[in-house]
């Protein structure tokens, strides 16, 4: 053997004799009879689904054989978290099928660097397809349960793009989110009980109707358009809309959303089961005409523009390609301001009309805050009465039911204040006959300024509040 070599040396110059060697090791070691599948945190921009279901499957198969994890737990969740350690394994068995997987970090490429981490699953080659077809969409389906039993719903705004510290997350999008602690149910909401009842069956059939979005071939999506005076639960509807699907919501500041690219960036980096929000439409489509107004005049070409209907086509054609169970929700004051592209037939599925308190809707803020009903209550009839001829909010009659524990106070508080307001509308007719109307109507528009202004200011600390909780 020896001398078969020495004179395989001579004669063989040395390139050709590498590649003779490394093509016998090729045709003569025995294949691995394992597949490994690579899966990445990342598709791109996008999250990768079947990482995030694959960590949340695991954190419930941890083995004995495991030696380290990681351990989390935030103030308003109920059970740990639990996440494997860098290089650590989990044996799982289905069917018939042996499987690992291993947790498998590794340092990301310059210039973004950080640490990039994907799971590892291996099995034998055989079992290739019961893995792809049953395995993954079982583990898809376990993820779902978890998820689902321990949801803490998340609502998510953007941050401002220069204080974002995380690159990945830049381009990703940059979403913070906090957890959403809004109190609101479709119980604890005061409006038209047959109203309410619509839209707890629309949620319903949204849900249901999977396949049937897919037979029809559109997006799985709804759209709702709120609108309403401030105060008659817009917001708060939402909230209970998100309490009641256990969706994330999205609450999207289109004014901070500068270009095309931006958007799609944004959108991109929402996940399925979750509501985008748009509050104050009328508000935005004048800034947005503002800015593309202010960006003609500087550039003739108007690449990169915003608009709403662009906004709303963007959104479509993401969703109809990459979105499953959105729904998209704009708030407005008012309804004759919004861009008609946003009314045309097709566009929202629902008009949902906020209005005053009714009588059935303060019954439901009675036993909500005072814990009391109509039955024996010399109020009741009174309050009736002037709730059918005053517009009062809901926000109005709830603040002055929380004004005293005692129910006789606070009813007493409530009727007052419906007088005062009936009597300040009586004038203002009154102040029309005579021409009085013009310096009413611009207080009136000054105190809408002034509650928007109040708004964004309590969104303005409630996203300090999320940086500071960042930090
Ligand atoms: N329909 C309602 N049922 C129960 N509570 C309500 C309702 N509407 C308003 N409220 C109370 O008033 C508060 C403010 O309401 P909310 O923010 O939902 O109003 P909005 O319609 O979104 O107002 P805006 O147009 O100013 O954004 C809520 O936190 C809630 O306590
Ligand atoms: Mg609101």
């Amino acid at each position: 053997m020896m001398l078969v070599r020495s004179v395989a040396n001579e004669l063989i110059p040395h390139q050709l004799r590498s590649y003779l060697y490394s093509a016998f090791r090729y045709f003569f070691t025995p294949l691995s009879p394992d597949l490994t599948l690579a899966i990445d945190e990342r598709c791109g921009m996008s999250k990768n689904q079947v990482y995030e279901a694959a960590e949340v499957y695991l954190s419930t198969r941890i083995s004995p054989k495991t030696e380290r994890l990681k351990l989390s737990k935030t103030r308003k969740q109920k059970h740990f978290t639990i996440g494997l350690e860098k290089g650590e394994l989990v044996v799982d068995g289905f069917e018939d099928v042996r499987l690992t997987w291993r947790f498998v970090c590794t340092e990301g490429q310059k210039p973004h660097g950080g640490e990039k981490k994907h799971f590892e699953l291996s099995f034998n080659k055989k079992h290739k397809d019961k893995v792809l077809d049953f395995y993954l969409p079982y583990v898809f389906l376990k993820a779902e349960e978890i998820k689902k039993q321990d949801k803490m719903i998340k609502l998510y705004s953007r941050q401002c793009p220069f204080s974002c510290e995380d690159d990945n997350e830049r381009r990703g999008g940059s979403w913070g989110s906090i957890i959403l602690e809004h109190p609101a149910t479709f119980d604890t909401l005061a409006m038209d009980p047959a109203l309410k009842k619509m839209i707890i069956d629309d949620l319903e059939m949204f849900l249901r109707r999977k396949a049937y979005y897919k037979k029809v071939g559109k997006a799985w999506k709804r759209g709702y358009l709120l609108y309403g005076p401030p105060g008659t639960g817009k917001s708060s509807l939402v909230a209970a809309m998100a309490n009641y699907l256990k969706f994330d919501i999205y609450d999207l500041g289109l004014t901070s959303v500068r270009s095309d690219a931006e958007l799609r960036r944004t959108l991109l980096s929402t996940t399925n089961r979750s509501i985008l929000l748009i509050e104050d439409i009328d508000c935005s489509s004048e800034v947005l005409e503002r800015q593309m107004r202010n960006k003609n005049k500087k550039l003739p070409d108007k690449t990169g523009q915003l608009t709403l209907s662009g906004i709303l086509n963007c959104i479509d054609g993401l969703w109809s390609s990459c979105g499953d169970e959105r729904i998209i929700v704009f708030t407005t004051n008012y309804k004759d301001r919004i861009d008609p592209a946003l009314l045309r037939p097709g566009r929202m599925d629902l008009h949902i009309n906020m209005s005053y308190c009714t009588t059935d809707g303060f019954r439901l803020l009675a036993s909500n805050y005072l814990g009391i009903s109509s039955k024996h209550n010399p109020f009741f009839a009174e309050i009736d009465s002037l709730l059918n001829s005053t517009e009062a909010t809901p926000a109005e009659a709830a603040e002055e039911l929380m004004k005293s524990d005692d129910p006789n106070i606070a009813l007493q508080g409530l009727v007052n204040f419906l007088k005062r307001k009936r009597d300040e509308a009586d004038d203002e007719t009154e102040n029309k006959a005579t021409g009085c109307g013009e310096v009413d109507s611009s207080v009136r528009r000054l105190n809408a300024i002034v509650s928007r202004v109040k708004r964004l200011k309590t969104n303005v600390d409630r996203r300090k509040i999320m940086m500071r909780k960042r930090k």
